[in-house]
């Protein structure tokens, strides 16, 4: 959906992005993660063009980016940010329904589509759609900034640190939120985060930036079983490492026949590592493992789980639907 081909990016002669190569693939989550001033938000404005490219090409949809107009690009991408730029004097309604009321849609279709993705974000609609921003918490706020952005239905969601703010749990409340949402419709999605359990978590194609340079890219188990360097090590982190192979793997994928004999039920696509903790809180060996629709389709155990933190085969998770 959208290619960097050998980008380079140069601010008062420092080289801030350096020959860059990177394909977005439609309907993936592409995480780039990366230090302090490695480069990331660079990469994100000049994807739509609030920042121009020095060298190298960007191509949307195969056309260089530079032939299309900016304020169209912006209109075909949504892009969310830390500060959300909540427009603080609209409410909750007149912000989500920017774009739309931009591209002319009538007030009716407006209204739904608002009260549609309030519904989606799990804000109830009578009481959110009037309100105005100082009125909502943090992650209610940040919640706002994603609909404003999937308004009109963008090709591709550009989201610039955008749970940074938060405190851990709404933070994690709003990645599950993401990752159903993709889920749901499969979103181009392009991320940036400073945050390894987070990219680690969102990721389908996972972008490690240094300095400018990209370090290593790939599904995020090919690079926790072959780091490039101790860099990639680094970013990983040594310690951890196998809760972050359980937040990798799912539970669908160790389901065995059967039932717990107790009323514990987990659902197939929660990760190993949500499933450890399930079963520590609620103190059992196996749980009945649930579907979408909540149908009954097995049972997991606590030791394959215990097995697979050893070291599980790559076969398993790969391929691995997250
Ligand atoms: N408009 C600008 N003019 C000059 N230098 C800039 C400009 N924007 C960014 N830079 C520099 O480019 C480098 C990369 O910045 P960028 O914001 O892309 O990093 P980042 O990885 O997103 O950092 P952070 O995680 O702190 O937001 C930094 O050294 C920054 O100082």
């Amino acid at each position: 959906m959208i290619h960097f081909e050998h980008v380079s990016k140069i601010f008062d002669d420092q080289t801030v992005i350096d020959d860059l190569s990177l394909h977005i693939e439609r309907g993936k989550i592409t995480v780039i993660i990366g230090t302090s001033g490695s480069g990331k938000s660079t990469v994100l404005k000049m994807a739509n063009r609030l920042l121009e490219h020095d060298r190298g090409r960007i191509l949307f949809a195969g056309q260089e980016i530079r032939s299309f107009k900016p304020e169209d690009i912006r209109r075909r991408m949504g892009y969310v940010i830390q500060s959300t730029g909540l427009f603080p004097h609209w409410t909750v309604a007149q912000n989500i329904g920017t774009v739309p009321q931009l591209l002319h849609w009538r007030k009716e279709k407006i209204h739904a589509r608002v009260d549609e993705l309030l519904t989606m974000l799990s804000l109830n609609p009578d009481e959110y759609r009037s309100r105005f921003p100082h009125e909502l918490s943090g992650g209610q706020q940040q919640r706002i900034g994603v609909a404003r952005a999937m308004a009109a239905d963008p090709e591709i969601l550009l989201m610039d640190e955008p749970f940074g703010a938060l405190d851990p749990i709404t933070r994690a409340g709003l990645q599950a939120e993401l990752k159903r949402i993709h889920r749901l419709f499969g979103k181009t999605i392009l991320l940036i985060t400073h945050d390894i359990d987070e990219a680690l978590m969102l990721a389908d194609h996972l972008v490690l930036l240094d300095g400018g340079r990209i370090v290593q890219q790939g599904d995020p188990l090919s690079i926790m079983m072959q780091p490039a360097n101790d860099k990639v090590i680094e970013f990983i982190g040594r310690n951890d490492m196998g809760i972050k192979w359980l937040s990798l793997a799912h539970v669908k994928n160790h389901v065995k026949q059967g039932m717990a004999t107790n009323d514990v039920q987990i659902a197939e696509h929660a990760t190993l590592k949500e499933a450890l903790s399930e079963f520590v809180v609620q103190g059992v060996n196996t749980m009945t493992v649930v579907d979408q629709m909540q149908r009954h389709i097995g049972v997991v155990h606590f030791n394959d789980l215990l097995h697979s933190m050893r070291g599980p085969e790559t076969s398993e998770v790969k391929g691995d639907e997250t």
